[in-house]
């Protein structure tokens, strides 16, 4: 039995796939709504459309095998028809706080790769300024202390992320910290900082990139261009 916000993320997901067409190649992101997503996709290839993907992370890429989506990578492929990805945070202007399964940079990669990116969230996902959900930003395990000082000039207190007691190492082999900045007013400027500070591999801001959002509440669906 699914619960309510598992159901907004699998009707989210399952009317992204409809975007779907065939002899698309799609990026594809990360996260437990996009579960929902390749699930659909595997569906889809089933029953014939002929699509390949570029997962985003080792979890989705485990997936993309568990429902028998075809992968490819960039060796063979330039771009993107689309990229479909999950969420943190979205405000009003589709700006986007990325990267709370710590894979912020491949799914940025394959955003800036794809000519359509669509964001699928439930609505608890939607915001009027970003900065409640602490900003995830993947640095360097090299000096992360130091870079972790230099973010927290710009005003938050950075926090190394561990599972169980364990730093958290992302797909990359790098650091995520998380940055409780409570409201960022001017996104793309934050973004610009602190792409500046040398350590930073990336940041969770997706700025000026969204094409299409999902949003999904208790009964409807809805589809923002
Ligand atoms: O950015 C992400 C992973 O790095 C995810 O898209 C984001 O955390 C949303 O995940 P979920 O769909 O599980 O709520």
């Amino acid at each position: 039995m699914l619960t309510e916000q598992e159901q907004m993320k699998k009707a989210v997901g399952e009317k992204a796939a409809t975007f779907v067409k065939d002899g698309m190649k799609v990026g594809l992101g990360s996260g437990s709504t996009v579960y929902w997503l390749v699930r659909k996709l595997g569906e889809l290839v089933e029953s014939g459309v002929n699509i390949e993907g570029i997962p985003s992370s080792k979890q989705t890429e485990k997936w993309a095998h568990e429902f028998g989506v075809p992968l490819t990578d960039f060796s063979k492929v330039k771009e993107l028809d689309m990229t479909i990805d999950g969420a943190d945070e979205v405000d009003e202007n589709h700006q986007l706080i990325k990267g709370g399964g710590a894979a912020l940079f491949r799914e940025k990669i394959i955003a800036q790769a794809a000519k359509e990116l669509i964001i699928i969230v439930d609505e608890s996902k939607m915001v009027t300024h970003l900065g409640e959900y602490p900003l995830p930003i993947e640095v360097l395990p090299f000096a992360w202390e130091r870079t972790a000082n230099e973010i927290s000039k710009l005003g938050c207190v950075p926090k190394l992320r561990t599972v169980d007691g364990e730093i958290l190492v992302t797909d990359n082999g790098n650091y995520i910290l998380d940055c409780p900045f409570k409201k960022i007013l001017d996104p793309d400027q934050l973004n610009k900082e602190l792409k500046q500070i040398v350590g930073v591999i990336e940041t969770g801001l997706f700025i000026d990139m969204t094409t299409k959002v999902i949003i999904g509440d208790k009964e409807t669906v809805t589809v923002i261009d």
